[in-house]
């Protein structure tokens, strides 16, 4: 027999919210977040379903990491500086503590890595299968948060690291790249299960970029919202998506896989457009921050996205992540 509800709360969260104030340790109706003078608070969620965002049987502890990290990939991409976030679990009726301990051993790693602290949440059950959600909440200077909307007509379109890893990556953890070498196939799970929210890169391209988000259904998925949020169109060179070797390796061992490369999802990944005379601003943002930046095509007037294969010919086939 496991705890109870609120032991559970107290002996596994509560100390994950010591050093936030404002957490009120866990054992109030609410709690409070001051985002200091001068500060926007910027908020976020998003939540990981098991089978749909997670395999079966994954470490908790990774798998709280990524709940973090997908939450602040969408506060690297508003060029926010993370504070804190609150955690709702929705778990099968008898929660196993073992479980519980090692997410929350994820969470404090985390919490450590990227300097934020668990504010509070909901323990529910459920009959179905686990669902965790996270509420991230970060900073910007008053008014400069980065948006889908700015993109303009001109601008360059810039990816952040490289693209399509995540998406070979769960092919990997679910061993279906059997014809890879064993460090590429490694190299893809990790960036699968273990994404790299690019915070640095999201805070320095504040007062640069026009439009920004974090890819997370994939570029085909994820550049139309730029495009009609800022009432613009787009289009990419395929050939300059900015592929790892253990990418490129996945594509060169079976070709079908490079609609898989190209089209993404789990990349969580920046992608923002800035106008032409800032290509040496965002190149300095890139450097400062140790994160490598590619240009990847341009913003036209117009709507609508074009997808340019090697070749120049449009590509229409590539579709991004869709729950329904
Ligand atoms: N159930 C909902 N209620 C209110 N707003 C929602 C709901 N679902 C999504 N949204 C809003 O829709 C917008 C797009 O959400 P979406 O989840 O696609 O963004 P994202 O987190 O950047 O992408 P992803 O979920 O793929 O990481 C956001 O403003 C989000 O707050
Ligand atoms: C087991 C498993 N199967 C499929 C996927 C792929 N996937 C699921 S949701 C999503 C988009 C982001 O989620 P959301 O839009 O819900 O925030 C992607 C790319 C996965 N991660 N794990
Ligand atoms: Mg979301
Ligand atoms: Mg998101
Ligand atoms: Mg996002």
């Amino acid at each position: 027999m496991g705890l109870g509800e609120f032991d559970r709360i107290a002996r596994f969260f509560r100390p994950l919210a010591q050093g936030l104030a404002g957490a009120l340790d866990l054992a109030d109706d609410a709690a409070l977040l001051d985002p200091g003078p001068g500060r926007d608070l910027v908020v976020t969620t998003d939540a990981m379903v098991e089978s749909v965002h997670y395999l079966p049987g994954e470490d908790p502890a990774r798998l709280a990491r990524k709940l973090l990290r997908v939450n602040l990939s969408d506060l690297a991409a508003k060029g926010a500086t993370p504070l804190a976030y609150t955690l709702t679990t929705a778990l099968p009726s008898q929660p196993d503590d073992s479980w519980i301990a090692r997410f929350v051993e994820g969470l404090a790693a985390d919490q450590a890595e990227y300097g934020i602290g668990l504010l509070g949440g909901d323990s529910v059950k459920t009959p179905g299968p686990a669902m965790l959600s996270v509420t991230a909440f970060g900073t910007v200077p008053k008014g400069a948060m980065l948006r889908r909307a700015a993109a303009k007509a001109g601008d360059d379109l810039y990816a952040s690291g490289t693209l399509g890893d995540g998406a070979l990556g769960l092919r990997a953890a679910r061993g279906d790249l059997q014809a890879l070498a064993a460090d590429a196939v490694e190299a893809l799970a990790l960036r699968y299960h273990l994404p790299q929210p690019r915070l640095a890169l999201g805070a320095a391209l504040v007062g640069i970029a026009h439009a920004a988000m974090d890819l997370s259904d994939g570029l085909p998925g994820d550049l139309p919202h730029i495009c009609a949020a800022s009432g613009v169109a787009a289009e990419v060179e395929l050939a300059r998506l900015p592929l790892s070797d253990a990418a490129r390796a996945a594509v060169a061992a079976d070709p079908a896989l490079q609609a898989v490369a190209w089209a993404g999802g789990d990349d969580y990944e920046l992608l923002f457009t800035a106008p032409v005379e800032a290509r040496s601003a965002v190149e300095a943002a890139a450097s400062a921050t140790g994160t490598p930046v590619g240009r990847i095509g341009r913003i036209a007037a117009g709507q609508g996205v074009r997808l340019l294969d090697p070749q120049g010919r449009p590509v229409e086939s590539l579709a991004g992540w869709q729950h329904f």
